[in-house]
């Protein structure tokens, strides 16, 4: 062997226990982007931590602002499991069901689907050709927070008085005068991590930019800054009925694209774009 010329560890190339193929989908809504992986074919789900991290590489591996993995379900068309890119684990992802929603109804004709997540059976519908997902109700007390009022403790060089709501995830919603300037890069992450979010949290700046409009910019946990986030929308949203800023159907602009969130009495329904961007293979014992 030359000097210089490193043998690779063997380890490096063992290949996953499963070690078929793992074919994904990239996706994306309104930029939000997205590894799809089905598994509703195996036995048991493919995805860890260490996977969801390798695959999340944007220099390394495919990149990813979240994975998402579908199971089959005895009761539901399918089941999804989200991954962010630090490969923790999220409860829920609009933008993801929206994308998976879109691809499942257009292999199978079907025009409604059911879909377990974390956070309980979700409904996807397909009205005239625009895809549109039940979040599920809005959780007001997430982790116990009241809406609104304890946010005031945020140990944060920010004033603002931001509002609390879980979409099966949680989201810490800060209305601003101009999201542009808001100092998303620089905040977000104390936001994300302060103590008073147990789980940490997803970090929402929205401004009101016409009637029933509005100008969101996000930090994720778990990913940093996205071009969008759907279930941050469905909370900008109800934090901004509850506020009295508008109406129970918002349009919100995001970095990436547009949504329509339409608070209902059955839970908070959303939609956008949604986009196949290719399908490919992992090399085998990629992430091993
Ligand atoms: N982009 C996703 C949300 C991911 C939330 C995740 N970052 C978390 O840890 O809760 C969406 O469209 O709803």
């Amino acid at each position: 062997m030359r000097a210089g010329l490193v043998r690779p560890r063997a380890h490096r190339y063992m290949a996953r226990m499963d070690d078929t193929p793992l074919t994904f989908h990239k996706m994306h809504g309104a930029g939000n982007d997205f590894v799809v992986i089905d598994s509703r074919h195996r036995a048991s789900g493919v995805m860890t931590a260490a996977l969801a991290q390798a695959i999340g590489d944007r220099h390394r591996g495919v990149g990813f602002d979240q994975l998402a993995e579908l199971r089959s379900d005895d009761a539901a068309d399918l089941a999804l499991d989200f991954w962010n890119a630090d490969g923790s684990q999220a409860g829920a992802c609009g933008n993801a069901t929206r994308c998976v929603a879109a691809m499942v109804m257009a292999q199978c004709k079907a025009t409604s689907l059911s879909i377990r997540t974390a956070r309980g059976l979700l409904r996807a519908e397909d009205r005239d050709g625009q895809i549109w997902v039940n979040m599920g109700a809005p959780v007001l007390d997430w982790q116990g927070i009241p809406l609104a009022r304890d946010c005031d403790t945020l140990h944060l060089p920010l004033s603002g008085d931001p509002t609390a709501v879980g979409m099966g995830n949680p989201h810490c919603v800060f209305f601003v005068p101009d999201a542009e300037a808001a100092p998303v890069a620089s905040q977000g992450p104390l936001v994300e991590h302060d103590p008073l979010f147990p789980e940490a949290t997803n970090v929402e700046f929205a401004a009101l930019s016409a009637p029933n409009h509005l100008r969101l910019r996000v930090w994720e946990r778990g990913t940093g800054i996205t071009l969008a986030c759907g279930s941050g929308a469905c909370a900008t949203a109800v934090a901004a009925h509850l506020r009295g800023l508008t109406g129970r159907q918002v349009t919100i602009t995001a970095d990436g694209g547009t949504l329509m969130v339409d608070w209902r009495d059955d839970g908070v329904w959303l939609s956008g774009p949604v986009a196949h961007v290719f399908t490919a293979t992992l090399a085998a014992g990629f992430g091993a």
